[in-house]
């Protein structure tokens, strides 16, 4: 395939748009073109960049267009070209205006190639005549925050609720940067150090042992040192902190209710030094594909995996120490890593997967032995699927109860309730929510 970065860009924004996932949508563009890697890096960025700021696009679109209803293609073009204008620094204004024409002209947009021009030089003269950002906002705070950073209203909502403004801002430019990429070094194989001094400009994450954060020139993953050794795999820093609240033991038997694909029944095995029984139970056959590959990679014995609806599995009842409920959810923290995700929840599914990650808990609860610890986490920070979740549970089942955890990566964030949020902007990783419960 022969095609410039930006012309690929805007095919698969193309398609995102009719509904492609984005990252499937740029993995399948770039298997399959001969880009260089600076091109690479262009395409994916100009992608990943106008998904997620779209909302801000199209208002300084609506701001600076004669008419509101532009065709699809065209509004895409514009999209492109701000992007580039606004948050690319290292493209020169020319080119970034010059290659949108192009593109106009390239894809049957000719007589439209003025309206091109015309808008982009527009945004340009008023950002020299106001020496100011000319994105024009509104006095409402949810309009404001959400057209500022680029969100739909209703996450700004339930983060203003939560947080307040100034740290709702700061949220949402965390999670508008590029993700970082966080290692977790399987101590059945390797120790931190040897990792940290394979992999140069690896740096240790503060309170949380044997988490590593790479550098952001690090590159392809696989390439790595001790990669195919399986030293370590890949996992966010909070995502590590779940499986200390769960805390389990040598020759116990566990269960991973939602466990694909895999991160956290890893590394429940290895911290159990792969003696005992880890259930990893999960509906999706496909993700559990990817957690035999890392099983087998990372060399781990006690996993047993079981494709299954984890409403459904009576053979486990009264079975299990430990179980841990890694819920399905909205997402809502780890935004940076997915672009189109803040555009594809919305608070129905939310409230939906509210329904089901209350099924699983429930469920999943009946597979503990009578002293059994029960550990719930989220990936998202909505109260809807984290604090209401448990307090629903807990008003369902008196005999159960919130466990302060003991172990020193997670005593200074718990909260006076005994649940952990993790903030990614107070904290620097990924968003989450995890309680440990127990009979009482
Ligand atoms: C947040 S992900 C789990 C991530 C995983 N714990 C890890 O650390 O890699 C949620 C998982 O729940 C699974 N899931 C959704 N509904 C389920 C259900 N009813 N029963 C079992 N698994 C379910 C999804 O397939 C998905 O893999």
């Amino acid at each position: 395939m022969n095609q410039s970065s930006r012309q690929l860009a805007f095919t698969t924004l193309r398609s995102i748009q009719k509904g492609a996932f984005a990252d499937v949508a740029v993995d399948q563009v770039l298997h399959q073109s001969d880009l260089n890697l600076l091109d690479r890096r262009l395409f994916t960025e100009l992608v990943y960049g106008t998904v997620r700021r779209q909302r801000t696009l199209n208002a300084l679109i609506d701001q600076f267009a004669k008419k509101k209803d532009q065709p699809p293609d065209l509004r895409l073009i514009l999209q492109l070209g701000l992007y580039q204008l606004r948050y690319l620094n290292q493209i020169p204004e020319s080119a970034a205006v010059d290659t949108s024409v192009e593109l106009a002209k390239k894809n049957k947009l000719s007589g439209l190639t003025g309206v091109v021009n015309g808008i982009l030089r527009q945004y340009l003269r008023s950002q020299l005549i106001l020496h100011a950002d000319p994105l024009k906002l509104c006095d409402d705070p949810v309009e404001q925050l959400g057209t500022l950073h680029s969100y739909p209203d209703w996450i700004i909502q339930v983060w203003l609720e939560q947080f307040g403004i100034d740290d709702t801002a700061k949220l949402c430019e965390w999670m508008n940067q590029p993700p970082r990429i966080d290692l977790r070094v399987n101590t059945l194989k390797t120790n931190i150090e040897q990792v940290e001094s394979a992999i140069p400009d690896s740096q240790c994450i503060p309170n949380v042992p044997n988490a590593l954060r790479l550098p952001s020139n690090a590159g392809a993953i696989q390439n790595l040192p001790g990669y195919a050794e399986g030293w370590w795999i890949v996992q966010d820093s909070s995502a590590q902190l779940v499986s200390y609240l769960v805390d389990p033991q040598p020759g116990e038997i566990v269960a991973d209710a939602c466990a694909a694909p895999g991160g956290k029944t890893l590394h429940l095995a290895e911290l159990m030094q792969d003696q005992g029984t880890v259930w990893a139970i999960d509906k999706t056959a496909s993700r559990l594909k990817k957690l035999q590959q890392n099983i087998d990679r990372l060399g781990v014995t006690s996993i047993q995996i079981l494709t299954s609806d984890s409403r459904d599995v009576p053979s486990l009842k009264g079975k299990c120490d430990r179980v841990l409920v890694d819920a399905p959810c909205s997402g809502l923290g780890t935004l940076n890593r997915h672009a189109d995700a803040r555009w594809r929840q919305t608070p129905e599914s939310a409230t939906a997967l509210a329904q089901l990650q209350q099924e699983i808990l429930t469920e999943a609860a009946s597979w503990l032995k009578p002293q059994g610890v029960l550990v719930y986490s989220t990936c998202t920070l909505n109260p809807l699927e984290n604090e209401s979740v448990i307090e629903k549970f807990l008003h369902q089942h008196p005999n159960w109860a919130i466990e302060h955890p003991t172990h020193p990566a997670l005593i200074t964030l718990t909260s006076q309730q005994g649940w952990i949020k993790v903030l990614p902007h107070c904290h620097n990783m990924d968003g989450f929510f995890m309680v440990r419960l127990k009979q009482i």
